[in-house]
């Protein structure tokens, strides 16, 4: 039987056609999770947001509520009413479960969005393989690890992508359309007009490590945590240095603390285990004590720098 992904064309032969992505399981309710639950309601799609957590779930649905709110303040100003009525409108199509096979039976893509690990990812896409509907797109929003590894794990390799949103998702206009080298163009297409559709600037990657953006910040992260191991600078004064003399809106300890200390470890663990000579990649022993410390930046309520909870 051909899916509804497959359409024929004049001459009889089957061929791969872009469809249109209404239906969308997000899966990790963590502060990318939420934020691309988030984007993707507001551009009409229903959503289903899940999380082996609960309690995570009920925390990721107050912070769509407080960051719709953020965007209602400006965009209604003058109309708090048609304000009210678009949060609720938008919190209406965001429904969330703990049960990732029940939520993902049936829908146009699966994203997700769960710790950066490629074996835990690798076994809940195993999982979903097994379950999805054959017309199911999956992606991923891996910040560093191969998609095709990943898409290893199921027999659809043609209808996996990486979908690589920035932090925070509701504020950040790039997207990176990852297409590996079994992607079809089909799924590469559909992943590119969904990003478009949620208001984003997609820009086409290939998958390679870090894709575009990543391969140019993960260096650059970690030669300021080099530079202030070393003691050439604390890292108030770079933060400093890189917002005022470079323009960048966080500092690069701010940031990573903002991305989350785990999430970075993770990354860099990787590409060092990759790459085990590039100086570019060598582990740093600050991040590993905070790390394991538990200090993994804001959402701890402490990394680099201490914030309020
Ligand atoms: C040094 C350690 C080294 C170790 C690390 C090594 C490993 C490398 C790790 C790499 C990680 C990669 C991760 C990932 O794959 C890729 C990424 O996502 S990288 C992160 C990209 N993001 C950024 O670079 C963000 C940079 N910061 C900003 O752009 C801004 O600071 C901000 C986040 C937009 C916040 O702006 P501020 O002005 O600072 O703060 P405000 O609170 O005043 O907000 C301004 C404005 O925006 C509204 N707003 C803020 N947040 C939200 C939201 N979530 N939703 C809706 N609206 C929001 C807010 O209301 C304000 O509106 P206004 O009042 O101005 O009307
Ligand atoms: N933090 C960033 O700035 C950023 C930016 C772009 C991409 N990413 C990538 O997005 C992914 C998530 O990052 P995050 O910062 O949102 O992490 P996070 O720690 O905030 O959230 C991850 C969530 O996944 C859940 N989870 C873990 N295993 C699960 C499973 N098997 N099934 C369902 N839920 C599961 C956890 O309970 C947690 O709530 C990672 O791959 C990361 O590299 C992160």
């Amino acid at each position: 039987m051909l899916s509804q992904f497959t359409k024929v064309c004049r001459c009889g032969i089957a061929t791969s056609a872009m469809k249109q992505i209404n239906k969308v399981t997000v899966i990790g309710g963590g502060q990318m999770g939420a934020g691309i639950a988030q984007v993707a309601a507001a551009a009409g799609d229903q959503v289903t947001l899940v999380d082996v957590n609960d309690s995570v779930l009920q925390n990721s649905e107050k912070t769509i509520l407080k960051s719709l709110e953020r965007v209602v303040k400006k965009k209604y100003a003058e109309s708090p009413e048609a304000g009210s009525a678009y949060i609720e409108d938008i919190m209406d199509r965001i429904s969330t479960n703990t049960d990732v096979m029940a939520a993902s039976k049936d829908v146009d893509l699966v994203i997700e969005a769960i710790v950066e690990n490629l074996g835990v990812k690798q076994e809940l896409f195993k999982k979903l393989d097994g379950i999805a509907s054959s017309n199911t797109i999956f992606a991923s929003n891996t910040s560093s690890l191969p998609i095709r590894e990943i898409a290893k794990a199921t027999n659809r390799l043609d209808r996996f992508g990486g979908v690589h949103f920035f932090n925070p998702v509701p504020l950040m206009k790039l997207v990176e359309i990852v297409k590996a080298p079994e992607t079809s163009q089909a799924t590469f297409d559909t992943l590119t007009k969904w990003g478009k559709k949620l208001g984003k600037t997609t820009v086409s990657c290939q998958d390679t490590p870090g894709f575009l953006v990543n391969r140019l910040l993960v260096p650059y992260l970690m030669e300021a945590v080099r530079l202030y191991e070393r003691g050439h600078g604390s890292k108030e004064d770079i933060d400093v240095a890189m917002k005022l003399g470079a323009s960048y809106p966080m500092g690069p300890f701010e940031l990573a603390d903002y991305v989350g200390l785990d999430t970075c470890k993770f990354i860099i663990d990787g590409w060092s285990e990759l790459e085990p000579d590039n100086p570019l990649f060598k582990p740093s022993p600050l991040l590993n004590e905070l790390v394991a410390e538990g200090k993994l930046g804001r959402k701890s309520g402490e990394g680099f720098y201490t914030y309020k909870k």
